[in-house]
């Protein structure tokens, strides 16, 4: 299994520890028991060899001989016997089934943190204001940031290591100054780069190899000019940062608090004639609308609970992919409460749920999101439109945002956007590119509706237009 895509996975660790450190002490106990039993044994046989004794000098005595043979192979079989009884190799077995996170683990969730800095501008000292990370775990993030080319985070993660390391941290101090050298250097800051490589000779003065790296520095630095500044954090990000950051440009939050909001019947469907949905327009260009309350809590859970055992890392059409950290499943419709949600998205949209793909449940992980991509699959049965129901709140981060419009939808439980990614004539709008921010605190479920092409064609009637 994997842990770090799922925050809801990640929460099975505590049943998991529990149940490791129980079955530990479980065991011990055991093996104590087993270790009283076998003194036991070996007083028993010792009394025994004591009181029947086998005079050595008697041993050419056949009857001598017999006995003694007879009593050093039922020892021996006593031995193994209780030896055997080990309980070592079943609780082998039981360890073998225990889900423990995998390296892999440990470097996603690193890399789920250092997403999040980037994203949202943060410094160590920032994510880590309300639980504190050891110098260990720091440095540990801070090799996953260097491995990923991450240089000035990579930086300040040693740095923050090196501010608390103690004497009980595994991580040493001529490790971090070599590391906060080598990321200055990296990142194009030599006299940082020469003055921790100093400060690491002065602690190492045999260590050749920074002896080496000190001496090309101190050549390049009369070559560089520029001197980037690895202490502070660029403000520079891409319209999908700046919309998952929640800084909407004024204009278009003024044009979406403009529209209109409504109740609908999905055109005068009988199932929606006596309880309309609540409709409210996010968007006009590409239209993307909000219904509200299209699920209740009960129902929620129980999509949840169907999907929780079954949840797997969720692809991108590459396969399994960094721009994507989330774990989902695509739920069959012979569940009656997954069918009913199926028809009412077909009754609120007014489109046929025959071409459409079943409802697939996702929860993100730590730092999960899904970057700019358009859900249209490149093929003449594509997803014409897209139905993303938000099955619980976020409470930091995890809006979906269409930056090439400079909008931010923030999930809200119960409630439901929809927009079609196609123009009726067919092409793929290029504004519904969109993406899931990664998500800062809580936990974030969707489940998605993809409708298709096919079946569509009434409902929907196609366009000549070029620009419709
Ligand atoms: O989680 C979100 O907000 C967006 C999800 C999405 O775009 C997708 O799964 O295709
Ligand atoms: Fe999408």
């Amino acid at each position: 299994v994997e842990f770090f895509t799922s925050t809801d996975k990640i929460s099975q660790l505590f049943n998991e520890e529990d149940f490791l450190l129980k079955t530990f002490s479980l065991y011990i106990d055991a093996e104590e028991e087993n270790i009283k039993l076998m003194k036991r044994l070996l007083l028993l046989l010792q009394l025994g060899s004591y009181l029947d004794p086998v005079d050595p000098e008697k041993i050419k005595d056949p009857v001598a001989a017999y006995k003694l043979l007879r009593r050093v192979r039922a020892e021996w079989i006593n031995i193994v016997d209780y030896t055997q009884l080990s309980l070592y190799q079943l609780y082998q077995t039981v360890l073998t089934y225990a889900q423990i996170p995998q390296l892999e683990d440990l470097d996603g969730a690193a890399s789920g943190l250092i997403r999040l800095q980037e994203i949202y501008k943060l410094y160590p000292h920032n994510i880590t204001k309300e639980m504190a990370l050891n110098a260990d775990e720091a440095y540990h993030v801070g090799l996953v940031a260097y491995n990923e080319d991450k240089f000035q985070h990579a930086f300040l993660w040693f740095l923050y290591s090196l501010d608390r390391l103690t004497q009980y941290s595994v991580t040493t101090k001529q490790q971090l100054l070599r590391h906060l050298s080598l990321s200055s250097y990296q990142f194009g800051n030599l006299p940082m780069a020469i003055y921790f490589g100093q400060q690491l000779l002065n602690l190492d003065p045999t260590n050749d190899d920074i002896k080496v790296l000190l001496d090309l520095y101190r050549r390049l630095r009369f070559q560089r000019t520029s001197n980037p500044d690895i202490l502070r954090l660029s403000n520079e990000s891409s319209k999908y940062e700046t919309l998952c950051r929640g800084e909407v440009d004024e204009r278009t939050s003024k044009r979406q608090r403009a529209l209109s909001c409504r109740y609908s019947t999905g055109g005068g469907n009988p199932r929606l004639m006596y309880s309309p949905v609540k409709e409210e327009v996010e968007w006009d260009e590409p239209r993307i609308i909000r219904y509200h309350d299209i699920i209740s809590d009960r129902e929620i859970e129980i999509l949840k609970n169907i999907s929780r055992p079954l949840l797997s890392r969720s692809l991108t059409t590459a396969g399994v992919s960094k721009y994507r950290t989330s774990q989902g499943v695509f739920l069959e419709e012979d569940n009656i409460v997954v069918a009913r949600i199926s028809q009412r998205i077909a009754d609120i949209t007014g489109l046929s749920k025959e071409s459409a793909e079943n409802l697939f449940v996702q929860n993100y992980g730590i730092g999960g999101r899904y970057e700019p991509h358009y859900d249209e699959l490149d093929n003449e049965n594509g997803r014409i439109a897209t139905f993303l129901i938000y099955m619980s709140d976020v409470e930091i981060g995890g809006a979906t945002v269409f930056p090439e419009v400079g909008v931010e939808l923030k999930p809200k439980k119960g409630s439901a956007v929809f927009w079609y990614n196609l123009h009726k004539n067919g092409s793929v709008d290029l504004n519904t590119k969109h993406a899931g921010c990664p998500v800062l605190r809580g936990n974030k479920w969707v489940a998605n509706k993809w409708i298709h092409v096919f079946g569509q064609e009434f409902r929907r009637p196609c366009s000549l237009s070029n620009w419709e």
